[in-house]
């Protein structure tokens, strides 16, 4: 593993203390993360972001016929996007021909997902393991997709990939969805598979397993980080995303069961995810806009065809499009997460699940939301779009 990608790795793994991830393994603390960012990796920022010189020279650089094939299209986000649904659109058309891994880091993970860049093991195993996860390029027009939405909330990672990936070639897709409906389905996604873990119980414990509570409490929180941030709006996301010592300080008395916080990023992790403006303007530090199709989730359901579009501009460098053939086979149905036995799980009917949202937006979602709809119009020449909020007004 030669290049900057072992350079970054060795050099995060050694300055950073290291605690236990929410997956019970190492990752780095976010301690001056802003000056370690953008120090770090400097010298790559700028190249990526401008007229493009390759200065990483790795397997993924060099992209030959013969060796391991980097992936150069990625899924970034956002978890509960229907992420899945359009991995297994994407990969299983005829017309595409994308590619997926072979297989997995991770025996549990989604078979899309490689968390390649948010698990800190994983990458320091360097990015010639990373290739030999993929198929062995055979021509030069073959593609793969790296499809991991948790790369999108984790502050850390647009930097590594800078440093790691073909930035001349690569695009990135993020679907996106009402921050509330997507926290809620996040909780979902908790109660069913990861409640198991003693972490996670201890954490929604502490609001009696509550959607509403934690509604209640961590918005508030979060948003006042978020206000201390706002004047420099491209660096919020990095101080207030889940895994911030901020967030780790964060003690708070849950006034209804009489507890107070235990790892306060796993229920926080289900509104910073949503703060798509802050998120974005992150990414946009270390990757140029042009390079990201964005699209969102509702009009993905509503009306497939059109929208699946919009991810044509991230497809066509690599000589493919959508046909309306294609788009004709509509949106799969995967991963939606019924939690019929979930044990504690607050089934919120409609209209408490929008009292609930009107509040999240009031607190924190609506200027995140003024942000990424500024960013839509700007870079994407998209307008009245991620108007999520008028379904909550009365
Ligand atoms: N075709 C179609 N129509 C409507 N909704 C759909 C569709 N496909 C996926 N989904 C919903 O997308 C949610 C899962 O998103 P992800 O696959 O991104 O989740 S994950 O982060 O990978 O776990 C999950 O949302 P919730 O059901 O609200 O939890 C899925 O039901």
């Amino acid at each position: 593993n030669s290049g900057l990608a072992g350079k970054a790795g060795k050099e995060l793994g050694d300055d950073h203390r290291t605690y236990e991830s929410e997956y019970g393994e190492p990752y780095e603390t976010e301690d001056n993360e802003a000056a370690d960012l953008s120090n770090l990796l400097a010298d790559q920022m700028t190249p990526s972001y401008g007229k493009s010189a390759i200065k990483v020279d790795n397997v993924c650089t060099r992209r030959r016929v013969g060796d391991h094939m980097c992936p150069e299209l990625f899924i970034l986000g956002v978890q509960k996007g229907g992420t899945s649904s359009l991995w297994v659109f994407l990969v299983t058309s005829t017309e595409l021909k994308i590619q997926t891994g072979l297989n997995l880091y991770e025996e549990y993970a989604m078979p899309k997902e490689m968390h390649f860049f948010d698990k800190q093991s994983f990458f320091a195993e360097g990015v010639d393991s990373y290739a030999e996860h993929f198929e062995v390029r055979d021509e030069e027009s073959q593609l793969s997709l790296d499809a991991t939405p948790a790369y999108s909330r984790y502050a850390r990672v647009p930097p590594l990939m800078v440093s790691t990936i073909n930035m001349e070639r690569s695009r990135f897709i993020i679907t996106v969805r009402d921050p509330v409906h997507r926290g809620y389905s996040w909780y979902t996604h908790i109660l069913q598979r990861l409640i198991r873990m003693p972490r996670f119980d201890q954490a929604y414990q502490v609001f009696d397993y509550k959607f509403s509570l934690m509604s209640k409490y961590m918005p508030k929180l979060i948003n006042e980080c978020v206000q201390r941030w706002m004047k420099y709006p491209k660096l919020v996301f990095q101080h207030c995303w889940h895994l911030t010592d901020n967030v780790r300080r964060t003690g708070v008395l849950v006034e209804e069961t009489g507890l107070e916080t235990i790892y306060p990023w796993i229920p926080s992790s289900i509104f910073t995810d949503g703060l798509y403006g802050y998120m974005m303007l992150h990414w946009f530090r270390f990757i140029r806009p042009n390079l990201f199709c964005i699209i969102f989730y509702e009009k993905l359901v509503e009306s497939f065809a059109d929208e699946i579009q919009h991810i044509g501009p991230c497809l066509k460098p690599f000589g493919r499009e959508i046909l309306e053939s294609d788009a004709a086979r509509g949106l799969p149905l995967v991963n939606h997460i019924k939690c019929k036995t979930c044990k504690n799980f607050e089934r919120l009917v409609d209209e408490e699940l929008s009292a609930v949202g009107r509040k999240l937006n009031e607190e924190l979602f609506t200027r995140s939301n003024d942000v990424f709809r500024e960013l839509m119009r700007d870079h994407f020449n998209r307008t009245g779009m991620a108007d999520w909020e008028k379904a909550y007004t009365l």
